[in-house]
């Protein structure tokens, strides 16, 4: 019998606690393993639907299925103990009705065991936010930089160019923020305009591509470690994976080649 004490995980209102305060680390994970190691530096671990671009070679994230989430969501939560796990709630899961959004985001929660799902939009999405989170499903808001409306929107365009246009993103963020959402990710906008809405709302926000002042930030893990081999601007690339991975696969394969792969170690006598 193990004497070790189960570790509790960070809670919603841990999190939702932090506004103002320590700053929120948070990556995405889609992975059992990397998920394990991130685990021990993170506040939060979202299985984000970039998974579709970053895992499965998609152009978009909005062919992304509600049931690849709960796979890889699956992974994640049994990988790690002490973060709290968000899951994104895919495109056209949730945009239809509160009721729709209450099914599949129930759905995520019992089949993945994650605490939070994640959707994108502000105010036209304020009425489901308060229906979930009244029901008993945490939500975390995404706003500015929205990919699954990329089709809307023309690509992954930086939001607050304008600054005509920083009333709405302040009103999206408002609303959610009175809605119920425990915390908000705010994309790609320009920093000023994500440092303000910082300063409006009563959330955590939570930065990528936005700004140092937001209450945390999050980064794709792919990305940071060095594996996407066009990284959008926004990230500081802190690993090189992407030649780790090449230089060990080339390793191998001269070794299968010349035969001093498998040796005595790696072989039953
Ligand atoms: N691997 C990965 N990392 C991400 O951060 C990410 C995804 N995938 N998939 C879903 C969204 C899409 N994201 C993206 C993807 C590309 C740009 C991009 O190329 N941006 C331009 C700026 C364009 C402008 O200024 O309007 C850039 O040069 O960085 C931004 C966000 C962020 N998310
Ligand atoms: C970029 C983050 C915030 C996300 O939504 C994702 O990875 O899907
Ligand atoms: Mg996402």
């Amino acid at each position: 019998m193990s004497t070790q004490k189960p570790i509790r995980r960070v809670t919603v209102p841990q999190i939702a606690a932090r506004k103002g305060g320590d700053p929120i680390v948070s990556l995405t994970s889609y992975h059992a393993h990397t998920a394990a190691i991130v685990d021990k530096y993170a506040d939060f671990i979202l299985v984000g639907d970039s998974l579709g671009m970053v895992m499965h070679g998609m152009e978009s994230t909005v062919g992304v299925p509600l049931d690849l989430m709960i796979m890889h969501g699956k992974a994640v939560v049994r990988g790690t103990q002490r973060a709290l796990i968000v899951v994104d709630m895919p495109f056209g899961t949730y945009e239809e009705s509160p009721a729709v959004a209450f099914r599949n985001a129930a759905r995520i929660m019992k089949e993945t065991g994650c605490g939070a799902v994640k959707l994108e939009g502000g105010k036209r999405m304020a009425e489901t936010i308060h229906f979930l989170t009244e029901r008993g499903i945490p939500v975390m808001a995404h706003t500015g930089l929205t990919p699954q409306s990329s089709h809307v929107m023309g690509g992954f365009k930086t939001q607050g160019r304008d600054e005509d246009s920083w009333p709405m993103h302040e009103e999206d963020a408002k609303a959610v923020s009175e809605a119920g959402a425990f915390a908000i990710v705010l994309e790609g906008m320009v920093e000023p305009l994500a440092a303000k809405i910082t300063k409006q709302i009563a959330i955590p926000t939570i930065g990528i591509g936005a700004s140092a002042d937001c209450d945390g930030q999050i980064l794709v893990l792919e990305d940071m470690l060095g594996l996407n081999p066009k990284p959008p601007k926004f990230v500081k690339v802190y690993g090189d994976l992407g030649n780790q991975i090449e230089n060990a696969v080339k390793s191998y394969a001269d070794e299968v080649k010349d035969r001093s792969f498998p040796s005595a170690a790696q072989t039953y006598t």
